[in-house]
């Protein structure tokens, strides 16, 4: 979802104050404390307004009638006054500052868990820069919001409104006369907000593809150097740190613009009132400190008029960040386990392994032309078999795997476990029943052992040992602070058969029911494969294990070897029986020469094979 894409918010007319008034359940909590602020900030800047009523006394009062003890009075009260008015405005800091930072937590978290319950298929769709940059800089701008705008434009609102019925009250024609620029200022505003409110959002979503570059950028470092990518790397950065820099100076034209007519036009106004105010007095119609008093209160009013476009833009910054943030809250959260109301609630007890019955799948955002990536699979792993996946590439093996623990929904059939369908489990007792290692091993930014025992709820030493032990991670013993070692984002401190083999250990520690391992061996050199291999074997006796293989060496560790092409399983088999059956088979197989493993150790020298087997024993097939 980059900056050009279009989001549901830029299809609909959007209102600036219906999206703010989204962040009411957020506020709601905090809202007495917030109210009251604005109250208090109400109060202290209506005592800016009483400062030149006390002026007008003291000019037309005790200044006129040469009284020294009445000038004392005023200054003292014209100080204390200035005092109030800031302990008001302090005390109105001090009420919001805890609260609001409690908000923008709340909300934070309320994204965070929203993003973990929301479906992979949503996760391939958003860049992570466009989250990140939604879950950092958007929520500041929101608590930015609550804490300022929000309050002064009831704040400034209220002052004008107040300030404008005491010029009013004091001489009405040269109140008319302060007043003659609201209308255009008016019109001004509305125009500008349209205008901004488009620029701001551009702006936002630039700086989330600017956030995914830069993401990008680091975690591929090793990429980028490697290739030599540095430069166009940079250019591509350079290029989108362009246009968000010329999205804001857009921004900040139309907010000069709009600045410089609210300064510009209530200046006038207070000149002409200036002319005419002092005209008066000199015909004797308007006394000297009801003048002093008229023109000091206009000028009171100046800072809260003169706020008033950036107190618009800011709130439309918000306005922006608040639908970004819903944007994504407002995603349907992936289907819980009794959400289809067909599949069976009670899990059934029966050992009868996993089964795929007519399981269509297509990626949610793949084009309507395009035909499912599986289309009718029917497979039957029995209980305690271990079966290899082959298939070419791209034949939706990993897409397969992934749909039993449900990190995909099927579209159509059906997954069982010991007879029970998956989309009747919890998503707890599914987690419990199955575990996964992907070929991609993904570690967090945790300790080794933290990132093994992420497989087993309440897990232990014991069982963190058994599982490194399976895994042949013995490696873990030797890091710094052996399993209490930090493995560093994405366990890059880690090479990739080490990232892989923790990975397995997280998949095995629970000595889940259900094992799925998508080619696990891939990243490991040929002793270490055998090793784990060996202890792998162990594992996937007592499970009922579906194992994607690219190798032959994988596909020797399982009892049989389904093939998966055209979107279904073609054939079902021994490894032998299958090389002797099927041609596409033989290919794959013969297309892997490892040493050790390739075709040369696995293919019987009778199998009819595409490449001339040289003779030696292979490993037997389970
Ligand atoms: N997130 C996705 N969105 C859309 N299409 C996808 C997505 N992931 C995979 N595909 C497509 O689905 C098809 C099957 O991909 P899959 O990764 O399951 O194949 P595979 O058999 O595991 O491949 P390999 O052996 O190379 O790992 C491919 O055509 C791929 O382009």
């Amino acid at each position: 979802m980059s900056a050009s894409a279009d989001s549901p918010s830029q299809e609909r007319p959007r209102s600036v104050v219906r999206s703010l008034l989204r962040l009411w359940p957020y506020v709601r909590p905090v809202r007495v404390r917030l109210f009251t602020a604005a109250f208090v900030a109400v109060i202290a800047s209506c005592l800016s307004l009483v400062i030149p009523l006390v002026l007008k006394w003291l000019v037309d009062g005790p200044v006129a009638g040469r009284d020294p003890g009445g000038v004392w009075l005023g200054g003292a009260l014209l100080l204390g006054l200035g005092v109030l008015e800031a302990v008001l405005f302090g005390f109105r800091r001090w009420l919001v500052a805890r609260p609001l930072a409690g908000v923008e937590a709340a909300m934070r978290s309320a994204f965070y868990r929203r993003l973990q319950r929301l479906p992979v298929s949503f996760h391939d769709r958003w860049p992570s820069g466009q989250l990140l940059s939604r879950a950092t800089t958007d929520l500041q701008l929101v608590r930015m919001f609550l804490a300022f705008p929000l309050t002064f434009l009831l704040v400034n609102g209220t002052t004008i409104a107040v300030g404008f019925v005491i010029l009013l009250l004091q001489d009405w024609l040269l109140g008319l006369v302060l007043l003659a620029p609201v209308i255009p200022l008016v019109v001004l505003c509305s125009l500008f907000e349209t205008k901004y409110s488009k620029v701001a959002r551009t702006a936002q979503d630039q700086v989330g593809d600017l956030t995914t570059v830069v993401e990008e950028g680091v975690l591929g470092i090793r990429i980028i150097k490697g290739f030599g990518r540095n430069r166009s790397q940079a250019r591509a950065f350079a290029t989108l740190s362009r246009s968000l820099r010329s999205t804001e100076l857009r921004k900040a034209r139309l907010l000069a613009g709009l600045w410089a007519l609210i300064m510009a036009l209530p200046e006038l106004a207070i000149g002409a009132a200036l002319v005419l105010g002092t005209l008066q007095v000199a015909d004797g119609t308007l006394s000297a400190g009801t003048l002093v008093a008229f023109l000091s209160t206009a000028l009171a009013l100046r800072w809260p008029v003169e706020s008033i476009g950036f107190l618009i833009a800011m709130s439309n910054d918000s306005a922006t960040a608040t639908d970004r943030f819903f944007e994504v809250m407002d995603e349907p959260e992936a289907a819980q386990g009794d959400a289809r109301a067909s599949a069976p609630r009670t899990e059934s007890v029966r050992e009868d392994g996993l089964r795929f019955e007519g399981v269509e799948f297509a990626y949610p955002d793949s084009p309507a032309d395009v035909p499912p990536v599986l289309r009718g699979v029917d497979l039957h792993i029995r209980h305690g078999e271990t079966l290899a996946l082959v298939g070419a590439t791209g034949s939706g093996k990993t897409t397969l795997t992934a749909l039993v623990p449900r990190l995909h929904e099927t579209t159509r059939g059906r997954i069982t476990l010991d007879g029970a369908d998956i989309t009747g489990l919890t998503r707890a007792r599914l987690r419990e029943l199955v575990a996964v290692a992907f070929e991609e091993p993904t570690l967090f930014s945790a300790t080794a052992a933290e990132n093994v025992l992420m497989g087993m709820e309440g897990g232990g030493p014991a069982e963190l040992d058994r599982a490194l032990g399976v895994a042949q991670a013995g490696f873990v013993r030797n890091l710094p602070a052996g399993a209490a070692t930090e493995v560093g984002e994405q366990g890059l401190s880690l090479s990739g058969g080490q990232r892989q083999r923790l990975a397995l250990a997280r998949a095995v520690v629970g000595g889940p029911r259900f094992l799925v391992l998508d080619d696990p061996l891939s990243a490991l050199d040929v002793h270490t494969e055998a090793l784990v291999e060996a202890a792998l074997r162990e594992v996937l006796a007592t499970t009922t294990a579906l194992v994607v293989a690219h190798r032959p060496s994988t596909v020797l560790l399982a009892d049989r070897v389904a093939l998966l092409s055209g979107g279904r399983i073609s054939a079902v088999g021994t490894h032998h029986e299958l090389l002797h059956t099927s041609a596409e088979y033989r290919t794959l197989m013969s297309g892997s020469p490892q040493e050790g493993h390739g075709p040369s150790a696995l293919l019987p020298a009778d199998a009819p094979t595409v490449r001339p087997a040289h003779g030696h024993e292979g490993r037997p097939a389970r």
